[in-house]
């Protein structure tokens, strides 16, 4: 190939195979409880899986991460040109090779790319949310968002579209994928309360503060009472039925999916659990699922895999 002089050297981008190794690594340093997840499918969903993720832990950190300093609306203006040019086949940098190779076997929309950029949006200006449909859009677009992703890679079980009762039933199980990207997020803005409020960030419905007399003050001064544990008592029962309403879902994934799905979703789940035995305190103390206890809770999430 011709190489002007004065121009930088065009570097060559990564195989495909290396691609997919770097995003490999990435998930398993970023997040166990996926990369457990991702572990438990078919290789080729597994690595498709690891190429979305570290495009959407990406899109997070621009606005998230060490960075996040020098992030604007025309930042991520480039990244959604980027991801244009990722579904057009054209990757930009090496993370974008992965993608691209996933793109050409999984029929991934480019919309749920758009509304995780659409969320990330949301949180370059705003810091406070009044109503639970504020924050319901917002959570849709940063983690339903990734539901969706992640179930045009695992797939339906195509058995059940041809059953001759399958037209009475809902098989598209987009509403619950839905469903379970929010309660891992609402999950998730439990656990970070304090976290979120030392950046100036309160995801909790301000209505709901008011509802139990608490005020952001004392979120921000992190205290622990009655109407502290009643709101998150409260809380912690709308991001469970959040889980209860994509279970019934998991039924309608493709037969390798349903495993690793039901395993991500039952050690997300786990978070609340320990926010509970903590007294809510999540000020203080950060709520984490102990490797042990994952690896204990395995066995009963295959279980329902096969029967549920
Ligand atoms: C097993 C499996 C298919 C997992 C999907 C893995 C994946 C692609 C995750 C992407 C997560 C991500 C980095 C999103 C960017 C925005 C963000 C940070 C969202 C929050 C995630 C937290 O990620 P993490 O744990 O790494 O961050 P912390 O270090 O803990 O802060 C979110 C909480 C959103 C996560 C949302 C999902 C994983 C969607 C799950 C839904 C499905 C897999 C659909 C299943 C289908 C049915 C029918 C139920
Ligand atoms: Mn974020």
């Amino acid at each position: 190939m011709l190489q002007l002089t004065d121009s930088p050297p065009i570097q060559s981008l990564s195989s495909v195979e290396d691609a997919y190794e770097v995003c490999r690594r990435v998930t398993a340093k970023y997040s166990k409880t996926f990369y457990t997840g991702t572990m438990l499918m078919a290789p080729a969903k597994r690595r498709a899986i690891w190429a979305i993720y570290v495009w959407c832990r990406r899109t997070d950190e621009l606005v998230d991460g060490p960075q996040a300093q020098f992030t604007s609306e025309k930042t991520l203006d480039r990244w959604e040109s980027q991801l244009e040019s990722i579904f057009a086949g054209c990757p930009v940098d090496d993370e974008d090779v992965a993608l691209v190779d996933t793109l050409e076997q999984f029929p991934l929309d480019i919309q749920p790319f758009r509304d995780m950029i659409a969320g990330q949006r949301m949180d370059l200006h705003r810091n406070r949310y009044d109503t639970f449909e504020d924050l319901e859009l917002y959570c849709y677009r940063v983690a339903g968002t990734v539901g969706l992703m992640s179930t045009t890679v695992m797939g339906i079980d195509t058995q059940l579209q041809t059953a001759p009762w399958s037209q009475q039933q809902q098989l598209d199980p987009t509403p619950q994928a839905i469903a379970l990207g929010i309660a891992n997020q609402l999950t998730n803005i439990l656990r970070d309360v304090g976290e979120d409020a030392r950046r100036g960030r309160i995801y909790l419905p301000l209505k709901d503060l008011a509802a139990f007399d608490y005020t952001e003050a004392d979120l921000v001064a992190g205290v622990v009472d009655e109407r502290w544990r009643a709101l998150m008592a409260f809380q912690i029962d709308r991001a469970r039925r959040f889980y209860a309403e994509a279970e019934s879902g998991i039924g309608l994934l493709s037969e390798d999916a349903r495993w690793p799905v039901w395993a991500a979703l039952a050690l997300y789940r786990q978070i609340l659990d320990v926010i509970e035995k903590n007294g809510y305190d999540v000020f203080t103390q950060r709520a984490y699922v102990p490797s042990l206890r994952k690896l204990l809770t395995l066995p009963s999430t295959l279980l329902k895999a096969r029967v549920l």
